[in-house]
């Protein structure tokens, strides 16, 4: 169908849009139309050049790092020349001293600046999920652990739908555990041993099995509860700043609720497959509908029919007497798309398409005003500081920063807010931003309010950039990798340098293997032990599961320790520099299940975006381990299949041939999907497929190594042949 666009000012912008702006998000605003979409005229006129321009340096450092590798083949291993090269073509940025950067963020939420917890991510598109991750603040931590492979399966301990009381036993036997640890209890005494809680002139009194009666170690910890003193329904406790409620049912514990995702990040990017004006608009008004505190879905569960809502707040008395009252939800930040994306919902002056980032910036910022203007204590409410939480991914160094935070001032003027109300989480994900992280910080410095590291965008980059080096040692062995452990290392010393303790996060990356909660629960312990502040799951479960680790470590005391090491003089730029290049022969054995095992994720993972519009899907590896696909780990699998293409370590045959076998597993890993479109019928009109094929093929010539044109293109076309009913839904 084609975009049916109106004129307004010099702007074409698609209907749909226009009237969603219109109709949906100004009324009740107190803005009107013609000034909205004037100011916006102004800013997407002025900036866009810009935008352009810092594409077009991007383009042309690529360039000329590829031409240095290819005319001096290896001399990347000599760091002094190579890097005295990246400073010559303005790739490094001059050095700072970071102490002298220190951040400056005012109004930002506790979740944000003291709270340490995990951070989940949620695509925007899909409403039911959406929905889900904003009440991922409270958990029940049963549920986690009877449904995951944490507690495990032996002797009976089956994960069975009807209740298995073996199994229950275990889950009570952990969560006692760790109520023993975070809820201390006097002369060491075990929650498993208590027969009650009361209250008793505002204080706990526990009795125990013998009945003897105890207090906690430390009566701080107990700060409110429901129910009546002499028979509660629930208890709040706090531990390191995260809230924990037993929840009784008499004669016993009904269920552990611990706070979880005290913050989640609502996807328009990476997760998402929005590629026109219908779906940017899908997206915009899920986002309106979290921002009004309004959004519902309705789908059928088993044999239900379930209305999600936003949940409410909670209420408690305090010890005092008073309501306690604490947030039901998750804090949001919205992720918009980066710098490269251009949207037709908006047409310039010259019939050209505006970038998409400037699109998300002005209209998230709008809708989101719904959220800070309304005071009314009892609503539903994102921010209590009046603050617009902004994940900005992909910006290459800090030329593209400082355009971002101007576009944020044009902004905040346009919406008479105050400035650095708009706030900025910045990826470091690409690679000339984390060489030159503090000089990205810098730009900001007023309304930072996270570094992460998406490093699994930062691999993807890390190849592309130096396609022509070399080919790169394969996936697995990335991980160990000289410039990944310096890349993690120094994002978090910056980080504290620059003054974020306390003040903004320091982020980890995302936990890819779903399923696999046990591991998570060993691992993902050591993001705290390197200093992160938050850190990034795929799901409300593994983020109540995560959630234990932030009471195993108080990350403010790891705060301090890291500041009084002198750990943080390091400068990490040499090992960020060293280039993971194969320096072994692979038999062609260890090829070959590389490349298996890189296509299979592309195909299953480009298969539903292409064909269902699914963003962010959960996609067996090789070994039938679910990993989480997306945008960033796309790009991974495709350039490196691309860079061992280039250097001859495959061929375009193999590539062809192994595409053509894996379709057919893939087809038959979604057998069960009446949604889905077999590839292997028609490898040659399959546009999945064909997608597949170009994003290794054409790997090499992709801005940065980005995924997104080709399976935009490819979107479009496979929705305009349904549009058309050529081909299904
Ligand atoms: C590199 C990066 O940029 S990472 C950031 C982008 N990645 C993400 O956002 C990951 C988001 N996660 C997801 O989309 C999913 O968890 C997947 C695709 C990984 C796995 O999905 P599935 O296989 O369908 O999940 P699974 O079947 O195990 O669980 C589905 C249930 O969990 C919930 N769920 C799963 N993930 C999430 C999530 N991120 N937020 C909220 N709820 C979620 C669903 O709502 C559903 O529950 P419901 O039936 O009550 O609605
Ligand atoms: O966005 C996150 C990443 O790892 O990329
Ligand atoms: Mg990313």
């Amino acid at each position: 169908m084609a975009n049916e666009y109106v004129l307004v000012g010099t702007l074409k912008i698609v209907k749909i849009l226009l009237n969603f702006v219109n109709q949906e998000v100004l009324p009740d605003l107190n803005i009107n139309e013609d000034a909205f979409w004037s100011g916006a005229e102004s800013i997407i006129t002025e900036l866009s050049p810009e935008n352009r321009r810092l594409l077009n340096i991007r383009d042309c450092l690529q360039a000329q790092i590829d031409e240095w590798h290819r005319t001096h083949p290896g001399k990347y291993r000599d760091i002094t020349e190579y890097k005295q090269f990246l400073y010559d073509i303005g790739y490094l940025s001059p050095r700072y001293n970071d102490e002298n950067i220190q951040i400056n963020t005012n109004n930002v939420d506790d979740e944000i600046a003291i709270q340490a917890a995990p951070q989940l991510v949620v695509p925007l598109m899909n409403a039911r999920f959406t929905l889900n991750a904003a009440n991922a603040r409270w958990g029940s931590l049963y549920d986690a652990l009877y449904g995951t492979d944490v507690i495990s399966e032996d002797d009976g301990c089956e994960r069975t739908n009807k209740y298995n009381k073996k199994r229950g036993e275990k889950v009570i036997a952990f969560t006692q555990k760790f109520l023993d640890q975070s809820i201390p209890l006097m002369n060491n005494a075990s929650h498993a041993d208590v027969i009650k809680y009361d209250i008793e002139n505002g204080e706990l009194k526990i009795t125990l099995r013998d009945k003897n009666t105890t207090q906690l170690q430390y009566p701080n910890q107990f700060i409110g509860y429901q129910g009546e003193a002499d028979r509660l329904n629930s208890i709040l406790f706090v531990h390191h700043g995260l809230h924990i409620e037993i929840q009784i049912d008499l004669p016993g514990i009904k269920d552990i609720l611990i706070e979880s995702a005290l913050t989640t990040i609502i996807d328009c990017e990476d997760s998402v497959a929005a590629v026109d004006a219908y779906d940017k608009v899908q997206v915009y008004r899920n986002w309106l509908g979290l921002m009004k505190g309004n959004l519902e879905a309705q789908f059928v569960k088993g044999k239900e029919t379930i209305i999600r809502k936003l949940n409410p707040d909670r209420i408690y008395t305090s010890k005092t007497g008073n309501e306690l009252r604490l947030p039901g939800r998750s804090l949001l930040f919205i992720r918009h798309v980066g710098h490269l994306l251009y949207t037709d919902a908006i047409l310039n002056n010259d019939n050209q398409e505006i970038p998409e980032g400037i699109l998300d910036a002005l209209i998230t910022t709008l809708i989101a005003l719904h959220d800070i203007n309304d005071k009314r204590k009892e609503r539903i409410q994102n921010s209590r500081k009046d603050s617009i939480y902004i994940v900005k991914p992909k910006q290459h160094g800090p030329e593209e920063v400082a355009f971002t935070s101007n576009l944020f001032c044009r902004i905040e003027d346009l919406l008479k807010l105050p400035r650095y109300t708009l706030k900025i989480g910045i990826m470091d994900e690409e690679r000339r931003t984390t060489v030159n992280l503090s000089a990205c910080i810098r730009e900001v410095k007023d309304r930072l309010v996270f570094i992460n590291t998406g490093f699994l965008d930062r691999t993807g980059d890390e190849i592309h950039t130096s396609m022509e080096a070399g080919p790169f040692v394969p996936k697995s062995q990335m991980k160990e990798s000289k410039w990944l452990n310096a890349y993690e290392k120094n994002n978090v010393e910056i980080g504290l340098k620059c003054g974020l303790s306390g003040k903004a996060q320091i982020g980890k990356g995302m936990w890819a293997m779903p399923d696999m909660m046990a591991s998570m629960l060993q691992q993902k312990i050591k993001h705290l032990q390197a200093g992160a502040t938050c850190s990034w799951v795929p799901s409300p479960t593994a983020a109540t599961l995560h959630a234990l680790h932030y009471h195993q470590i108080d990350v403010s005391n790891r705060h301090t320790e890291l500041n009084s090491l002198s750990l943080l003089s390091n400068d990490y730029l040499d090992d960020l520099l060293t280039i993971p290049i194969l320096n072994t022969t692979l038999t062609n054995e260890e090829i070959q299940h590389e490349l298996d095992n890189n296509i299979q994720s592309i195909l299953g993972y480009v298969v539903r975006w292409i064909d269902q519009g699914i963003g962010c899907s959960k996609v067996p590896d090789i070994d039938d381990i679910g990993l989480m696909e997306d945008r960033a780990t796309l790009r991974i699998s495709s350039q490196l299949m691309a860079n061992w293409l280039r250097h001859g370590i495959i061929t375009k045959q193999q590539v062809i041939e192994t595409l053509q076998r894996m379709a057919k597993i893939v087809d038959r890993q979604n057998a069960n999907d009446t949604e889905y479109q077999p590839m292997a019928s028609n490898f040659d009109q399959n546009i999945a497929f064909q997608a597949a094929l170009e994003l290794i093929l054409d790997g090499h010539k992709q801005p940065n190594g980005y995924t997104e044109p080709i399976l935009h293109r490819r979107r479009c076309e496979v929705k305009s042949l349904q549009q058309q009913n050529i081909i299904s839904h």
